[in-house]
């Protein structure tokens, strides 16, 4: 429930990435001996991964932001369903089960399902490395006698798909190259992992990555890159209630694309070393976004985005280059009076005064969108349904939104 049109005020600590925590847990699977991550952050993708290490038998102990995954008795047990179908990232566990064993046995993945997101790329990418691939009863069964490097050019940009391709070929025998490879942040973040594990791994970061297969890998320590996400939604909702909020534990060139575009638009920003300062204005100009693959504006800031644009003076256009029909927010922000065109991957965002409604976020960005623009409306009581979808994504949100001096509380069911 929110009771918006309270400017944000004060700062915000960015707790570590999702998208790189899902990927270094079953990392993890790999090493020989403990990996210990800090900066972890508290989602329930988190909690569900390591309820999914767990029942493959690795000994997890949390501590604050710091876990520590002891897989040294851990098994490549089939998963066809339950946890794995919860969480989109838990295809990873084929990558690093692949790596670690040469064999794994994972449901379709879940997560949140705006569109249908193949993975093809990654099924491509393990062949092409020497494995069998069956669906059976919706699950993939991956098994390979012996994994071989290869040169993999992969169809289509995808953070997933280069991810699970160096976690299989880090045990590879010989070198993987990975043509066309995915640059976001997190990937560097899983390669450095990696290397510190004893990988070999040149070029993350790069379209073209490197891997040079070892015997084995070994347990290290390594703390978490902050969540890139979460930090330019705070970003957006700073400028959306006209607020003053500094975004701490940043890395601020990570955010340059988000950074740019609410500049355009008249937001003032003041980069810090490691953290980021927004100051929102009265009036703001319209803009068109392209969400694009890293370095570009990311598809996962896209809803939020959206919100803040209905704020701007006259026709805003945004346009999803990554997931075509990743709108689901449109609708629900309909209901509180935005004015919203969607044709084809674009959508024509009309400035409008929104105003309180009952609404409902059906995937996680969506749920982000929906709060930024409950936040903005002064006028009555928004109400967010899906809260869960929420908690994937975003940890202690009404905590720090409370903070900032938000007027925001979740009902007891
Ligand atoms: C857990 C995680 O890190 N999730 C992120 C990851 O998802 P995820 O890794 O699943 O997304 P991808 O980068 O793979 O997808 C990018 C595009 O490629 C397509 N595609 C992808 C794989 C494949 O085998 N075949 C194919 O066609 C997808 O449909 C999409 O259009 O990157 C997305 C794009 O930045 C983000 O929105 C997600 O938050
Ligand atoms: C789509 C997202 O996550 P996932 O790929 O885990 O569903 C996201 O973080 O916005």
């Amino acid at each position: 429930m929110i009771a918006g049109g309270r400017p944000l005020r004060g700062t915000v600590p960015i707790s570590g990435a999702k998208n790189s925590a899902i990927a270094l847990i079953p990392a993890a699977i790999l090493a020989e001996s403990p990996v210990i991550l800090d900066n972890l952050p508290e989602l329930s993708d988190v909690n569900i991964y390591t309820e999914l290490l767990t029942e493959l038998g690795a000994v997890i102990e949390r501590q604050g932001d710091q876990m520590k995954i002891d897989p040294t008795s851990l098994r490549p047990v089939p998963m066809p369903n339950g946890n794995v179908k919860k969480l989109r990232a838990s295809y990873y566990m084929m990558g690093a089960l692949l790596g670690r064993f040469g064999e794994a046995v994972i449901g379709l993945p879940g997560g949140c399902n705006f569109e249908p997101r193949p993975i093809d790329q990654h099924i491509k990418g393990f062949e092409a490395l020497g494995a069998e691939i069956s669906n059976e009863y919706g699950a993939i069964h991956i098994r390979a006698k012996k994994l071989q490097g290869a040169k993999i050019y992969l169809d289509v940009v995808s953070v997933g798909a280069t991810i699970n391709i160096m976690l299989a070929a880090s045990r590879a025998k010989g070198a993987t190259i990975i043509e066309n490879a995915a640059k976001e942040p997190e990937i560097i973040d899983v390669a450095t992992l990696l290397n510190a594990m004893g990988a070999k791994i040149k070029g993350a970061g790069t379209e073209t990555i490197r891997v040079e297969g070892v015997d084995s890998l070994h347990g290290c320590r390594h703390s978490i890159i902050p969540d890139r996400i979460q930090a330019a939604t705070y970003m957006i909702a700073a400028a959306a209630t006209r607020g003053d909020v500094v975004v701490d534990n940043v890395i601020p060139k990570h955010l340059e694309a988000v950074t740019a575009k609410l500049q355009e638009m008249g937001v003032h920003i003041y980069e810090m070393d490691e953290s980021i300062r927004v100051v929102g204005q009265p009036e703001y100009e319209s803009v068109d976004v392209k969400a694009l693959v890293y370095p570009g504006f990311a598809t996962d800031i896209q809803s939020p985005m959206t919100s803040l644009l209905t704020q701007a003076r006259g026709t805003s256009m945004m346009t999803d280059y990554v997931y075509s029909n990743r709108y689901k927010h449109v609708p629900e922000l309909l209901r509180m009076g935005a004015r919203i065109k969607l044709e084809g991957r674009s959508a024509i965002i009309e400035g409008s005064k929104l105003s309180a409604a009952k609404v409902t976020a059906t995937d996680l960005r969506a749920g982000a969108a929906l709060v930024v623009a409950g936040l903005t409306v002064s006028n009555g009581v928004t109400e967010v349904n899906g809260v869960e979808y929420i908690d994937r994504g975003y940890d202690f949100l009404v905590d720090h939104l409370s903070r900032l001096g938000a007027e925001i509380w979740r009902e007891k069911l």
